[in-house]
């Protein structure tokens, strides 16, 4: 018998997500052989301790008795037990300073930490994420930003409604100016705000269409990685190659500066990735952009005007074209920018379901297999108290300084 246990999000700001929901639980009950749920209760989870219960779950705070523990967010290290296998997004592959006790504390625990982020396909491709649902709460939340900021129309917050449906409802009648619209990336993310788009009824254009028309109905254009880089000598574009060298790559997103009222960013970045524009140019008066909801959120990032991430409560601030310093939102004179770094959050139950569904379809298996798969082992930060082979790199991090 497998002994899985759903632990509870201790994190803060609270995180209300699941890896499973209470009807996968139950479907995996009734397909899979010798397996077990054990719930740790949760006052602040998206589905009630109640559902796991029904589903057939065993509703408990101790799980000792578990053989892997799947959690979301980084788990405090106190509440690390001894010698188990666990799920989580550690956020410790890029060194981050602030989880490097937490790291420590899973190596001196004897853990074994399979780390979400790091689950990929053979093409690098990562195979599971709440990418899709930030996108489509980002996307909202860039266009609410806008409709306050011009008074032109209005939008009610996401976590308001109570599913994605209830939230694409919203939608039916809304009608929104003739606006331009940026999005930027091609992953999950990307793919959540493109949904949004055509949800409100936003025309998608070519990029080449969309730098030299004024249109007389919303457009939007995509802009993924071949619009938007190109190398400093050759002038092409080569996804393999700017990935390993992004540095000999410059950005070509400035033109669309001067044609676009929203920008909604969801490339992926690390250090070395060219930003999408200068700080300094958003002092330039062809710089028309009034709103940028930063999905991506990597402050001082690809939106390197994005000097800090704001909350679900409070989630659009300004920064001042004279001055770039940080001002309140949708004032005269500042660009609005929504940054969150736990946008999924809004729209808990469909992300989890989200979530969850990618979680069975490609890992659980694994998972419940004797020896770990090649995919397995290639996101196994941790291997019974030792760095996994494939993060070797971490050891200077991971050792008590
Ligand atoms: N604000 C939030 O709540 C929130 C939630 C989820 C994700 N995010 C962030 O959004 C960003 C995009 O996430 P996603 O889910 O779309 O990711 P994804 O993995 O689905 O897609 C990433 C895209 O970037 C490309 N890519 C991968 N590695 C790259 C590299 N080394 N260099 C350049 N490009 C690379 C991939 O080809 C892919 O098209 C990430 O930075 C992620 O952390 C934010």
């Amino acid at each position: 018998m497998i002994k899985i246990g759903l632990i509870k999000e201790e994190k803060v700001p609270q995180d209300n997500r699941v890896a499973l929901t209470p009807d996968q639980c139950k479907w995996l009950l009734n397909n899979r052989n010798n397996i077990a749920f054990f719930v740790q209760p949760s006052e602040i989870r998206c589905f009630k301790d109640e559902e796991y219960a029904r589903a057939g779950a065993i509703i408990t705070d101790d799980m000792q008795q578990c053989d892997i523990l799947l959690g979301i967010k980084e788990v405090p290290v106190d509440s690390l037990i001894e010698n188990k296998t666990y799920l989580f997004f550690s956020h410790t592959k890029k060194k981050q300073p602030h989880n490097r006790k937490l790291l420590q504390t899973i190596l001196k625990k004897n853990i074994t930490l399979v780390d979400y982020e790091c689950l990929e396909h053979e093409d690098g491709q990562r195979i599971i994420g709440f990418g899709f649902f930030a996108g489509i709460v980002g996307a909202h939340n860039g266009i609410m930003a806008y409709g306050k900021r011009t008074g032109l129309f209005h939008l009610e917050r996401v976590y308001k409604q109570r599913n994605f449906k209830e939230l694409i409802h919203t939608y039916f009648g809304l009608r929104l100016p003739n606006i331009k619209v940026v999005v930027t990336g091609s992953g999950r993310v990307a793919h959540g705000l493109v949904e949004v788009m055509n949800l409100m009824g936003i025309h998608e254009v070519e990029p080449e269409d969309y730098l030299v028309r004024r249109f007389s109905y919303p457009v939007y254009t995509q802009l993924k990685g071949s619009s938007l880089y190109e190398h400093e000598i050759t002038g092409k574009y080569s996804r393999e190659d700017f990935h390993k060298d992004p540095q000999n790559y410059l950005c070509r997103f400035l033109p669309y500066a001067s044609q676009t009222d929203v920008l909604l960013n969801g490339v992926y970045w690390e250090e070395g990735i060219p930003p999408l524009f200068s700080p300094s140019d958003i002092q330039r008066d062809d710089f028309i952009i009034q709103t940028i909801a930063d999905v991506s959120d990597d402050p001082y990032g690809s939106v390197p005007i994005n000097i800090c991430s704001q909350t679900i409560e409070d989630p659009v601030y300004g920064i001042s074209r004279t001055t770039l310093e940080k001002t309140p939102p949708y004032q005269p004179g500042s660009i609005d920018i929504m940054a969150v770094g736990n946008l999924p959050n809004e729209l808990p139950r469909d992300a989890s379901r989200y979530f969850g569904e990618q979680l069975i379809k490609y890992i659980l298996d694994d998972l419940l297999k004797a020896s770990p798969s090649p995919t397995l082992q290639r996101a196994t930060i941790a291997v019974n108290g030792q760095l996994g082979p494939y993060f070797t790199y971490l050891q200077d991090y991971a050792e008590e300084s």
